[in-house]
């Protein structure tokens, strides 16, 4: 008998069923009913606070009895019995999803880009909890409570975590830590982020073992690279950000250029999120054209769009000290793409082994992280770029390796 992954993870030692209940309940007593075997009573007690995040087939009719800290609720399922063989890998993830029982996102850092990014993720009503992690404990505090205030067309809760418990989390984002003052590239963090890095992974440890942990903090790829040697995760299941940012700014620019929506240009900026990034133009295309095939782009001097892209982030500190929005919308898109397994293409910060090091390379995210690498076709100078993006990064990398 197959019992589903976050059964076995929230009721240890249940061995009968799946049944379809709760969100992360304390299991207090199951009944099978004389007459009928595969009818399971569950009576259970969850935290008043989850109460508004119940499944659809849970409803507060089911509560029998409610403190200010617990609500008791009693439920009877039919079980389904689901043979090993039949569950495909995509029924197995899509189950995981459906029984909406592992939906919590840690977001440690609550800043701009932190407190962003949670926003963001509240309104696609993806997440069942979000957890606000800051060192500045009064701050979060303040961010979540602010933050909970936006929750008036969902059921997603924001309340202040510590770092044990966002190592617990299904989506990690890490978003802590100093960021780029004007005139300063992201390289330059290094040393500051490095260190706070360590100490927030180290924090969370044991980090689960299914977790998801996004890097948004910069020097993105650096870093990621260090948490894939330091967090004891699957490096599939750590992955950073990366040019998803640039290429949604490009994509932006693209849009306007040729006034059409942002969603029917698909174009990838790829390797370092910094200088050494590059537009992959030879795979890029607009409603299913090449984009090299459009006149306006024969036309354009395409360094001076790389360059525009790639500065956008020092142009936008320059006039209002920091970027947020855009990150924001990206990290959302991220966590939401996890959390439905959506399995689609994002130039995200993975280990390409080829280049031994973590750059931005489209890529496959579901349930489980990165669940592929799609690597686009280079015309001769992009493929230079993307060796010389791999260099800068892996020298630096090299530094900091454990
Ligand atoms: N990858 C990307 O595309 C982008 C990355 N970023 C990066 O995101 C990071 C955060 O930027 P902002 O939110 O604007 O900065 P911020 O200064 O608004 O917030 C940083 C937060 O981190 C907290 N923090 C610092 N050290 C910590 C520690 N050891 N443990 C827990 N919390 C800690 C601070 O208390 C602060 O609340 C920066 O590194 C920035 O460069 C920003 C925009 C885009
Ligand atoms: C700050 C940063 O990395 C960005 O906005 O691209």
């Amino acid at each position: 008998m197959f019992i589903s992954p976050p059964f076995k993870e929230i009721l240890p030692g249940w061995r009968k069923s799946i049944i379809d209940v709760a969100t992360r309940p304390l299991l207090l007593s199951t009944t099978t009913h004389q007459t009928n075997k595969n009818l399971v009573t569950v009576k259970a007690r969850i935290p008043s606070s989850s109460l508004g995040s119940l499944p659809y087939s849970l409803s507060t009719s089911h509560v029998s009895s409610l403190t200010s800290s617990s609500a008791f609720i009693t439920t009877s399922a039919t079980t389904t019995i689901v043979k090993p063989s039949k569950l495909s890998r995509r029924n197995y993830t899509a189950e995981k999803v459906r029984c909406g029982t592992s939906k919590q996102v840690a977001v440690v850092g609550a800043g701009a880009v932190g407190s962003t990014i949670a926003l963001l993720t509240m309104m696609k009503n993806v997440a069942s909890e979000i957890l606000l992690v800051d060192k500045a404990k009064d701050f979060a505090l303040g961010q979540t409570w602010d933050l909970a205030d936006a929750n008036i067309v969902n059921s997603t809760k924001v309340r202040q975590g510590t770092l044990k418990q966002a190592g617990q989390a299904e989506v990690i984002v890490i978003a802590t830590g100093a960021k780029q003052q004007p005139g300063e590239s992201r390289q330059q963090l290094i040393d500051r982020n490095y260190e706070m890095l360590k100490e927030t992974i180290d924090g969370m440890q044991p980090i689960q073992k299914d977790g998801v942990m996004v890097l948004v903090t910069n020097p993105v790829d650096t870093l990621t690279l260090i948490a894939q040697n330091i967090s004891g995760l699957p490096r599939n299941q750590v992955f950073g950000s990366g040019t998803y940012l640039d290429t949604c700014r490009l994509t932006v620019y693209l849009s306007d250029l040729f006034n059409i929506s942002p969603s029917c240009i698909h174009a990838y900026v790829l390797g370092e999120h910094g200088d050494s990034q590059f537009i992959a133009w030879d795979a890029a295309s607009i409603g299913g054209r090449p984009l090299n095939s459009f006149p306006e782009i024969r036309q354009l001097d395409k360094e001076t769009v790389r360059l525009a892209i790639a500065n956008k982030a020092m142009d936008i500190i320059d006039y209002k000290g920091s970027t947020y929005y855009g990150i924001g919308a990206c990290g959302a898109s991220i966590c939401e793409s996890i959390l439905r397994n959506a399995l689609n293409i994002r130039p995200l910060s993975v280990y390409v082994k080829e280049f031994d090091t973590v750059l931005s390379i489209p890529s496959k995210l579901g349930a489980k992280g990165i669940e592929q690498i799609m690597p686009v076709p280079l015309s001769p100078g992009e493929h230079k770029q993307l060796m010389e993006s791999a260099a800068t990064l892996r020298a630096i990398g090299e530094r900091y390796q454990k």
